[in-house]
């Protein structure tokens, strides 16, 4: 088996039926391997996908002291700049060399959401200048915001495809996904030194997603790296323009019962060069309760976990990684051989 197929979504937007079951019957394959898959035939515009690199470039390339302005630690909703090395998520290794800009569904303070401090969720925050770009701000919200919509529509139809993989309705999961909370990161990873220890340098360490769906869109400078356990070997994911690398979170393995795979991935920048790359993460409606989906249990026998809100399922996870990297800086500081200034990264759910 090579790296993640890349296979064609189109048919799930025609009239033609057997290309249609045939793009199911592949997803499901890659759901029953390692959770994998890429796709292109979507219907998310080249143009806005361009565009949206152009606005990540823009962002990551303003001053510190800018970028700090709208530092996450700011907020408990999880808006905003992450600076470098403030996660780590592979233990034993050294916080990661990549920094982050989140935004998510921009909700107002008076949302029902915000008020119950519902997971990650409440207003985006904006840099308050892009200069010297000549991206307007305006341009750089627009942009950003329209990407978002775009990718959170096609989570939602490759949730009807997996419904379908799993002989449900089309329409099973949207329940789930309606009032979902979803969640998208720029991403910046410096060149790593030539010099850095292969061992302990990660550009974000070996990891599985902790939500139902993430949509991936690479640049063009490769490094993520998918784990396959036949050969007990990393599979490069090598950038296709305009594809999406889809996999499913731990959430969606909770939910099939172990069924479906949540797999390990990482990111190692060897290139040399800047890469650039922007997950969005779904994790659905924080309300709703994951409860082993129909055909995932054999007769007989009873689901493996018991029923969790998406909220509870999702928000642990992330508590739980921060909160590691805090605590090797906080060790590290303690021995004087690093600051701990602004890296932990508190989150509410
Ligand atoms: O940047 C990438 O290619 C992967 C990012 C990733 O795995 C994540 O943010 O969870
Ligand atoms: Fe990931």
């Amino acid at each position: 088996m090579s790296a993640p197929p890349i296979l064609d979504f189109s048919p799930f937007y025609s009239n033609d039926v057997a290309a249609k079951a045939e793009l199911v019957r592949k997803v499901k394959d890659c759901c029953l391997h390692n959770g994998f898959f890429q796709i292109v035939g979507h219907q998310v515009p080249a143009e806005l996908q361009t565009k949206i690199f152009d606005c990540s470039k823009a962002f990551f390339d303003l001053s510190l002291e800018e970028k700090s302005k709208v530092n996450k630690d700011l907020n408990t909703w999880n808006r905003g700049y992450e600076l470098l090395r403030s996660q780590m998520l592979e233990v034993g290794t050294s916080p990661e060399l990549k920094e982050g800009f989140y935004i998510g569904e921009d909700l107002p303070t008076t949302h029902p959401y915000f008020i119950e401090k519902k997971l990650n969720s409440g207003p985006n925050v904006w840099p308050s200048t892009l200069s010297p770009s000549p991206l307007s701000l305006e341009e750089f919200r627009d942009t950003t915001t329209a990407y978002y919509n775009h990718v959170v529509s096609l989570a939602k139809d490759i949730l009807k495809v997996l419904a379908l993989t799993l002989d449900l309705e089309e329409d099973w999961f949207n329940e789930f996904t309606d009032g979902a909370v979803a969640t998208m990161r720029l991403l910046h990873y410096p060149p790593q030194e030539k010099d850095s220890d292969e061992k302990l340098s990660r550009g974000i360490g070996a990891h599985t997603d902790f939500g139902a769906v993430t949509l991936l869109l690479q640049e063009e400078v490769d490094g993520l790296q998918v784990w396959e356990k036949e050969t007990k070997s990393w599979l490069d994911v090598v950038p296709t323009k305009g594809a999406y690398v889809v996999n499913l979170g731990n959430m969606f393995m909770r939910w099939s019962n172990d069924r479906y795979i949540s797999n390990l991935h990482r990111v190692i920048n060897k290139s040399g060069k800047e890469r650039y790359s922007i997950p969005v993460f779904f994790s659905g409606n924080p309300d709703y309760v994951i409860n082993c989906l129909p055909n995932c249990c054999a007769e007989g026998q009873n689901p493996k976990y018991p029923p969790v809100t998406v909220a509870d399922c999702v928000g642990g996870s992330y508590k739980e990684s921060y909160g590691r990297a805090a605590a090797h800086k906080a060790e590290q500081a303690q021995k004087g051989t690093m600051t701990a200034v602004g890296n932990s990264v508190p989150i509410a759910v």
